[in-house]
């Protein structure tokens, strides 16, 4: 063996990632290596105590062209919270090699009981060996040493070569050298399968093509959930019939609730910004208003008197107060009347105004600039006559706000909190939402070159964008990811996780489509489970269109901030998966279906103020709030509506509210040949709801009541339904 070997080590800690030189564990590992004279010089890098850190830097080394045979992971074993490493490497590893992990633990043990305290991992992915090692210089070093001779052979195996050859000589003296025959018997165990070291796609791994075995599932969800088509299983063990149970709609909104996670408070400034938040704090009135004694009306202050008697007369105007105008206004004396404008503060003794309709001119200054004298002509005034009093419309320190209020962008809130002097105010942080297509056929709609092949323009990312952006939330377009190499998509997936490249603003919610069915292709299920470590909750239910559709949360952590500090609880949290099918009306249906009530939980919706936490947990859990999602109205058929033997229909119609009799009428956007077909975009242009048909014989009759889920705004307009 001429050539040598090419080794990685990856050194996870947070310490070194600030420091490098205060690693030493590299100095230790790769002497050891050195010493075999099998190894290349290793190559290096560090990285943080971060899942995604950690996993796209195995992946870089593992999935390129430039694969390497072994990775080394030094450092985060332990128990410690931050000891993340083989959470980050599980969901990578094809082919665990529980053998290695085994012969680590047993050599450490002899030296200390500690050793316990360690759970590395160790496998194969593609054609290249990961074994995860302790962080301490002394214990990385063991438990390379328990295991180095072993390696070339297993790695030389691992990439694909004839296992036969290699047990017929090098074997032997592979034993030998290693001096512990049991070992032996760890080393992976294929049937020999001669694939060249060109066979680098991801979709192409060499272990599986002849033997066929099903890839054992990473230990990230219970064992009782289906698990996903291996992609790169031959034909003999894809799927026939999908491995994930039907669940009706109720029943995936359920889990949606379920897994959405609580909305996350932040403080905003009371701005246009804040139209379509949700307030997260009772909001009590720092100011009272009005904050003065003041007219409704353009006329005259007077004193009123309490007894009742008449109040005509002629009074000389003292003085003429406008709005703004300055606290030292003089008393108004017994007699005197003073001239006023519409919201202007009263002078003091004044307790009502006469509106100046009730009043003539008697006389003028001698100037004849101003009114000296004014005839009242009303009779009967009383005191508070068209005054409001302080606190009258906003009492100081009431509530004007409850947590849970939504802030309109008809103004009322926002009006209400600029009124009491209200500058800052606690919401729910809106959720960003990334939009992925997937798929080898598409091509971007602004590409001016004509469609050639199976080539297909990508609609489904512009439609839902934009009717992510018409809902209020931030939106990161994550662009086109290709089904060939895999490793594409799986790469823009964990890109968004992280908040790089296209989403360097990090997204909470990522929504792809396509690639959810059966074909060989549909990867998505695939690589959430298989490698991003994430569960899919459902990857079916029973609709039209609509039916693969796939929720899966992925595990995330963010990495501690730059002062070092552990991330907050709700940074910790998982994502969020909407895998849609391709089909652009059942993207379309499914975004409106499934993806907003999420959106509305993450943005507080439904958060009543007499609600605490825990409380609307539960309630979201067994039944999906109300607020949440589209609102359901009762509208009337125009037309016969088929329907679907099996399948809840959610069938695109155009809801009109009738001028004569103010009722809703549904009309299908086509009910013939090919009209409701989920390819078929044109079902949604022009849409405004989806009726729900429940699944049945026959039709829903014309006249029928039925319940729609309204998804614009209704159109008015003149409709009959003859019976
Ligand atoms: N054997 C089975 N085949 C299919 C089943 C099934 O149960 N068994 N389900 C069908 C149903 S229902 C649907 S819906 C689709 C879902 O397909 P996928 O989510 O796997 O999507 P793709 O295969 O990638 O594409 C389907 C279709 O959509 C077009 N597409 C994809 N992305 C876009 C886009 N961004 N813009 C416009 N059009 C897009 C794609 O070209 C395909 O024509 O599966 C059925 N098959
Ligand atoms: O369920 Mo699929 O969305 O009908 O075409
Ligand atoms: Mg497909």
């Amino acid at each position: 063996m001429d050539a040598r070997l090419k080794p990685a080590i990856l050194v996870v800690s947070d310490t070194a990632a600030l420091n490098p030189a205060s690693d030493k564990t590299v100095d230790a590992l790769a002497p050891i290596l050195a010493a075999e004279g099998k190894w290349e010089a290793p190559v290096v890098k560090i990285v943080r105590d971060d899942v995604l850190d950690i996993q796209r830097a195995v992946c870089d080394w593992t999935d390129g062209s430039d694969w390497v045979n072994l990775v080394l992971l030094t450092g985060g074993t332990g128990f410690a919270v931050k000891d993340n490493t083989p959470e980050a490497v599980s969901p990578l590893i094809h082919r665990p090699a529980p053998g290695l992990v085994h012969g680590m633990l047993d050599a450490s043990l002899k030296v200390t009981p500690f050793a316990m305290m360690s759970r590395p991992v160790a496998g194969v992915r593609d054609k290249s060996l990961v074994i995860t090692l302790p962080g301490s210089p002394k214990g990385a070093k063991e438990n390379l040493e328990a295991v180095v001779k072993l390696l070339p052979h297993a790695c030389i195996q691992a990439a694909g070569a004839n296992s036969r050859l290699l047990h017929a000589g090098g074997m032997k003296k592979l034993e030998a050298e290693a001096g512990v025959r049991a070992a032996a018997a760890t080393a992976p165990s294929t049937k020999s399968h001669s694939h060249g070291n060109n066979h680098r796609h991801h979709h192409n791994h060499g272990h599986n093509h002849n033997h066929g075995h099903v890839v054992p599932k990473a230990h990230t969800s219970p064992a009782d959930r289906p698990q996903s088509n291996d992609p790169g299983a031959g034909p003999t063990r894809r799927y026939r019939t999908s491995p994930y149970p039907m669940l009706s709609v109720d029943e995936a909104l359920e889990k949606i609730s379920e897994h959405t996670p609580n909305p996350v408070e932040v403080a905003a400034p009371v701005d246009t910004t804040l139209v379509g938040s949700v307030v997260a704090e009772d909001v009590y009135a720092a100011e009272q208003v009005p904050a003065y004694r003041a007219s409704i009306v353009d006329g005259y202050a007077v004193i009123a008197p309490s007894s009742g008697e008449n109040t005509k007369g002629i009074f000389p105007v003292v003085s003429v107060t406008h709005a703004n105008d300055s606290g030292n206004l003089q008393p108004l004396q017994p007699g005197t009347i003073a001239r006023i404008t519409t919201g202007a503060p009263l002078p003091p003794n004044a307790n009502a105004v006469v509106m100046v309709e009730d009043t003539e001119l008697a006389s003028t200054t001698p100037d004849g600039k101003e009114e000296a004298t004014v005839e009242i002509l009303a009779e009967d005034i009383q005191p508070g006559e068209n005054i409001r009093e302080p606190g009258s419309d906003v009492t100081m320190g009431s509530k004007i706000l409850s947590r849970g209020d939504l802030i309109t962008s008809v103004g009322g809130e926002i009006g209400l909190l600029a009124a009491t002097g209200t500058t800052s105010v606690k919401v729910f942080r809106k959720p960003r939402v990334g939009v992925l297509s997937t798929g080898d056929e598409l091509v971007e709609h602004t590409d001016s070159r004509t469609l050639t092949g199976g080539q297909i323009r990508d609609s489904n990312r512009p439609s839902l964008l934009s009717c992510l952006a018409s809902w209020g939330f931030p939106t990161v377009d994550l662009g086109i990811a290709r089904d060939t190499p895999a490793s594409e998509l799986e790469q823009a997936l964990r890109d968004a996780l992280r908040g790089v490249g296209r989403a360097s603003d990090s997204v909470d919610i990522i929504v792809t489509t396509g690639g959810v069915s059966m074909g060989e292709l549909d990867l998505l299920k695939p690589t959430i489970e298989r490698t991003l470590g994430g569960t899919i909750h459902f990857g079916r239910v029973s609709m039209k269109p609509g039916k693969p559709t796939t929720f899966a949360t992925v595990p995330f952590k963010a990495a501690t901030n730059e002062s070092g500090s552990v991330a907050s609880q709700q940074e910790r949290q998982s994502k969020l998966i909407f895998s849609l099918p391709g089909n652009p009306a059942s993207a379309l249906v499914t975004l409106n279906l499934f993806v907003l009530p999420s959106l509305h939980k993450l943005m507080g919706m439904g958060v009543g103020s007499d609600t605490n936490e825990t409380k609307s947990v539960k309630v979201t859990k067994t039944t999906i709030p109300q607020s949440l999602g589209l609102p359901l109205v009762a509208v009337v058929l125009t037309h016969h509506f088929p329907l679907d033997p099996k399948r809840t229909e959610y069938h695109r119609v155009v809801v009109t509210a009738s001028r004569s009799d103010g009722r809703l009428y549904a009309t299908s956007t086509g009910v013939k040949g090919v009209g409701q077909r989920s390819s078929r975009v044109g079902s949604l242009a022009s849409a405004n709801a989806l009726v729900v048909l429940r699944a049945g014989r026959g039709v829903a009759i014309k006249g029928e009541i039925i319940e729609a889920l309204l998804m614009g705004p209704v159109h008015a307009g003149e409709v009959r339904v003859k019976a």
